[in-house]
């Protein structure tokens, strides 16, 4: 593989037992279709970044579960394949899933996405929480029926995930780490998620459930362009 810019690692040589399903990768996201710039489904991640989730998995373990990395660093360039795509308001393909309730024309100015975002810095990761054993997750095939992310677990796409209460990328304030909506299990779920990455460091984006930035990251100013590969 090609070198990466110094102070990034591939999160598979410092923690190789955290799953990946790099969403941006595949067709299974709000797009629709695989984003530029992710030429491989991995998770890069700066060293400082990549090992405190290192120390964050290992106390997870010991509890019988384990990290799933949604997205790590996010080229620029496909930060600007969202921009993009929201320009294009008439394609509404993954609307059933993603955004079920919310407009197209909204994702932006309601902070669900962002046009320079923490992830090209390198230090921010999208991710989510599964019990071990991990039980094997079906692929998602393009042109399925889409089930809304933000109805109850048994009736969204078959994620392996403990239930957070909303699927991963939804749009909706249902997806608000402190939503009161969210009681019971998935409440407990998104609690111990937070508090696990928090003693490493990380701080969570209240819109986002699964979004958690380190606060000491070490190119706090530096938007990255290198591909994932
Ligand atoms: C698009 C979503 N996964 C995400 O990361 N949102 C934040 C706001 C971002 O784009 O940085
Ligand atoms: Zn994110």
């Amino acid at each position: 593989a090609p070198a990466l810019p110094d102070g990034f690692v591939d999160l598979r040589r410092v923690a190789p037992s955290v799953l990946h399903d790099i969403r941006y990768q595949t067709a299974h996201n709000f797009v629709g279709r695989p984003i530029d710039g992710y030429r491989a489904p991995k998770c890069l991640l700066t060293k400082k970044a990549a090992t405190a989730l290192a120390k964050a998995q290992r106390a997870l373990v010991a509890k019988g579960y384990t990290l799933k990395v949604y997205d790590c660093y996010r080229p620029q360039r496909a930060v600007n394949h969202f921009v993009r795509w929201a320009e294009d308001v008439d394609d509404q393909r993954m609307k059933r899933e993603f955004y079920p309730w919310m407009s197209k024309t909204r994702l932006f100015s309601g902070g669900y996405i962002a046009k320079k975002s923490g992830h090209s810095r390198g230090s921010t990761v999208d991710l989510t929480l599964v019990k071990l054993p991990a039980r094997a997750q079906r692929p998602y095939v393009p042109g399925e029926p889409l089930q809304p992310c933000t109805g109850p677990q048994a009736r969204r796409f078959p994620d392996n995930s403990v239930d957070m209460g909303t699927g991963y990328d939804c749009f909706d304030s249902l997806a608000n780490t402190a939503d009161p909506r969210v009681t019971g299990q998935a409440k407990a779920n998104r609690k111990l998620l937070k508090t696990t990455l928090e003693r490493q460091g990380f701080a969570n984006y209240s819109k986002e459930w699964w979004h958690f930035t380190l606060k000491n990251e070490p190119f706090p100013n530096r938007y990255f362009d290198f591909p994932v590969q």
